[in-house]
């Protein structure tokens, strides 16, 4: 088993720089699919989920160069071949395939997404937005089946703010006859980002970022060069790991915008937050209270860093209630951190935290991506050896974690192929 050891302790300092956005990735690759000529994306991080998504383009038949961390994606030789199992498992974001190869073949054979486990996660709205625009939709053996002799714009209002859907909806709209508007859309950046490779692609969108999206169809789709967006999750992942234990860290390659939710709420505990136009410093931070979070759609508070805010709300003095309006259940943080010594409970969508708690090394599971980031933040603040089980949920979403806490002081390492007694979830 590979495993990350985190002797923790050491106060962190100096300066990390924020990877392109996993999410936006994520939905760039199956977006430039679509195109009938190359596709280059600039600064793609490097993680996992990226490497699945290349796999799963590559089966296809699309031929995939990287270089110089640039990724050209020649789409001219792809067919629409099904996809049922195998890497279609490994992440949520395969179900971007769905509308991608619906909009460029007008059929498609996926099997069911994977990704993280944050308790239910329907993708309900996918299929209504497909449906709308002409396709018939059938789950049949565990994968979608999805045939449309031809796609027309439609009026699509979605039941939930959902940014897969919003995406997915996007994809097979842009080569739709006709017009289509999604209502209550979701708003987050890597949607503005996919639209605007989509455009550069030749598509015409209007109003992404808003929560109306209108597109006009098009014919065809042409190659572009595209530069991804910082990752405002990993942003958020450093600001919080630099409130907990930093002895002042600058993250450069940051869009402040993007991180308010968390800039303010790093404020109300008493975090000091220096905002440039690219960076963000934290200085230590010696003492901080503890706030009440509520997850919510962008540009609340993001679900993705309710985990690692917890750890954070560990060291706060007093009691914190985090609330997760996104995704109820996404709290299996909760038992691990208690393994380390966290006063926490859950009680219905909230986890309730008491500190300041003298946080202990433990062997400990992450469930999912970001739990597994909290429990690395954990690890850095306990006194001892950590050793974090489940790191291929990590390495799906944070690139080149191990160096970039290194270059800060950080004493992590990955250890592979580990005998240890292994943590069930
Ligand atoms: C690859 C990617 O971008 N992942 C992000 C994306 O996931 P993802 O796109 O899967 O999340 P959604 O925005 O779709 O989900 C938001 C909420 O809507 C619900 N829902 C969603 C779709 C649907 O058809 N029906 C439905 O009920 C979900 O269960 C959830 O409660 O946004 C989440 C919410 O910001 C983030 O946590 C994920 O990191
Ligand atoms: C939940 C996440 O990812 P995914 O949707 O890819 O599972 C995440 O990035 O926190």
């Amino acid at each position: 088993m590979d495993v990350y050891k985190i002797k923790g302790g050491n106060r962190l300092q100096g300066k990390v720089r924020v990877s392109g956005a996993k999410n936006s990735a994520v939905a760039l690759i199956p977006a430039a699919i679509l195109a009938d000529s190359p596709v280059t994306i600039a600064g793609l991080p490097e993680i996992s989920d990226v490497m699945t998504l290349q796999k799963l383009v590559e089966e296809i038949g699309g031929n995939v160069e990287i270089e110089e961390g640039k990724m050209t994606i020649d789409p001219s030789e792809i067919v629409s071949m099904p996809l049922p199992n195998g890497n279609v498992k490994k992440l949520r974001a395969s179900s971007y395939m769905m509308g991608a190869l619906l909009g460029k073949f007008k059929h498609a054979v996926i099997g069911l997404p994977g990704g993280c486990h944050l308790g239910p996660r329907p993708i309900d709205q996918h299929i209504k937005g497909f449906e709308a625009l002409g396709a018939k939709v059938t789950n049949e053996h565990g994968a979608i089946y999805l045939r449309a002799d031809e796609l027309r714009g439609a009026k699509i209002y979605l039941d939930v703010v959902s940014v897969g859907a919003t995406i997915n909806i996007m994809l097979a709209a842009v080569t739709a006859k006709g017009k289509t508007v999604i209502e209550n859309a979701a708003k987050e950046p890597e949607i503005i980002d996919v639209a605007t490779l989509l455009s550069n692609m030749g598509a015409n969108i209007k109003g992404a970022g808003t929560n109306v999206i209108r597109i006009e169809g098009v014919e065809k789709l042409h190659g572009t060069k595209h530069t991804i967006i910082p990752d405002r999750i990993e942003t958020g992942t450093y600001m919080i790991m630099a409130a907990a234990i930093g002895d002042g860290i600058t993250i450069d390659n940051v869009i402040p915008l993007h991180v308010e939710a968390v800039t303010a709420k790093l404020r109300e505990m008493g975090v000091k937050v220096e905002v440039g136009e690219e960076q963000i410093y934290i200085p230590k931070t010696e003492k901080f209270e503890a706030v009440d979070v509520k997850t919510l759609v962008y540009p609340g508070f993001p679900t993705d860093l309710q985990q690692p805010f917890c750890v954070l709300s560990t060291q706060a003095e007093g009691s914190s209630i985090l609330t997760d309006t996104i995704y109820p259940a996404r709290f299996k943080q909760i038992d691990e951190l208690r393994r380390m010594n966290a006063d926490g409970r859950v009680e219905g969508r909230s986890a309730i935290i008491t500190g300041p708690t003298a946080m202990q090394a433990a062997t400990v599971r992450a469930t999912d991506l970001r739990a597994g980031a909290a429990l690395i933040i954990a690890g850095l603040i306990a006194s001892g050896e950590t050793e974090i089980q489940g790191i291929e949920h990590i390495e799906r979403g944070y690139s080149q974690i191990i160096p970039k806490l290194k270059m800060l002081g950080a004493d992590i390492n990955k250890v592979e192929g580990l005998k240890t007694a292994s943590i069930s979830e």
